[in-house]
């Protein structure tokens, strides 16, 4: 009997990509049991669409990969512990990866989708956030880091460009690319923006969980200011002022963000402030209490104008 789509198991057993790059189908669905909508946005390796199930109307994002670029590309490996990974997450600030499957050419992968789009182009349209919004999508971050690392996973890659928005606003990691499960003794050289680099991979020392903390304190500094801490004209500058930690702020940047983003900026990964501790800090706590009574005024008063019509 035909699997019915309309409840999307997540995957049970990985099948080794490897093996699927010779199958011709693989997987529990296929393309045909999903309508295909616009295209959300377009990456290194293939494009991204929203989808729904043709039974249940279920929406996803579907991520459609060609498997030649993967491998010319070789990043079969790195997508295979993505999928691994991600498909092991079940947090609301997380993207699920609900299923995937493949036929001669592509790879599927069907996620969660995210209507809110992309943090960075909210950053980048609103310049910079407020200090309720940053430290609401802190917490969420840190909370949903700490049920990473319970289970032994360090993201190792927290980025605007990595983060999307959920429908209630929040924020939702995107892509476990880098991921790897701790501990982690290997040296890592990576592509793209070094701005999020702890002073311990810049060295190319072995690194652990701390990575994570590192970056969101990096994280936290552009939510604020719009632009990254270490952020200078040459590579080289930009790796000096990481070793030491070297960076100033804005006069804007009040004391409660300061001290925040101080004790996760610590060259020594042991010093570095825990997630439990970011969620309990005093401006993130304070912050949100504000919003929560915002909030809470906002709906009187929406609640007040109805009565008065
Ligand atoms: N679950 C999702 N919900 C909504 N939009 C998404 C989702 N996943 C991806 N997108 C959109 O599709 C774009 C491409 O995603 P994809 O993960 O393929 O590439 P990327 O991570 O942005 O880039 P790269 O391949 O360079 O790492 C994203 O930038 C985002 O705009």
């Amino acid at each position: 009997m035909e699997e019915k789509p309309q409840v999307l198991q997540p995957i049970n057993r990985l099948e080794r990509l490897g093996r699927s790059n010779t199958s011709q189908k693989g997987g529990k669905f296929s393309i045909n049991d999903f309508e295909i909508g616009r295209p959300l946005g377009k990456g290194k390796f293939g494009s991204v669409y929203l989808a729904r199930t043709k039974e249940g109307h279920f929406h996803a994002a579907i991520k459609v990969l060609f498997k030649s670029q993967l491998i010319s590309g070789g990043v079969e490996h790195q997508l295979e512990r993505e999928i691994e990974i991600q498909s092991h997450l079940h947090h609301p600030n997380i993207i699920r990866l609900y299923t995937y499957f493949w036929d001669a050419k592509k790879i599927y992968l069907v996620l969660e989708y995210a209507p809110g789009g992309e943090m960075y182009k909210q950053l980048t349209i609103k310049e910079k956030f407020s200090e309720p919004i940053a430290a609401k999508y802190m917490y969420e971050i840190a909370d949903a880091l700490s049920y990473c690392h319970r289970k032994n996973v360090i993201h190792r890659d927290i980025k605007p460009e990595n983060l999307l928005i959920g429908a209630n606003g929040e924020l939702k990691i995107g892509d476990f690319g880098w991921s790897v499960h701790a501990p982690s003794n290997k040296r890592q050289t990576m592509c793209g923006t070094m701005d999020y680099l702890p002073p311990e991979m810049v060295s190319g020392q072995a690194h652990s969980a701390a990575v994570d903390l590192w970056a969101i304190g990096v994280l936290c500094f552009e939510f604020l200011v719009g632009k990254p801490p270490f952020e200078r004209q040459h590579q080289a500058e930009t790796y000096a002022a990481i070793k030491e930690a070297k960076f100033t702020y804005p006069e804007y940047v009040k004391r409660g963000p300061r001290d925040l983003i101080g004790k996760l900026l610590q060259v020594d990964p042991k010093k570095r402030l825990s997630l439990d501790g970011v969620m309990n800090h005093s401006w993130i706590l304070a912050m949100i209490e504000t919003r929560q009574k915002a909030e809470k005024q906002q709906q009187l008063e929406k609640t007040a104008s109805l009565r008065n019509h």
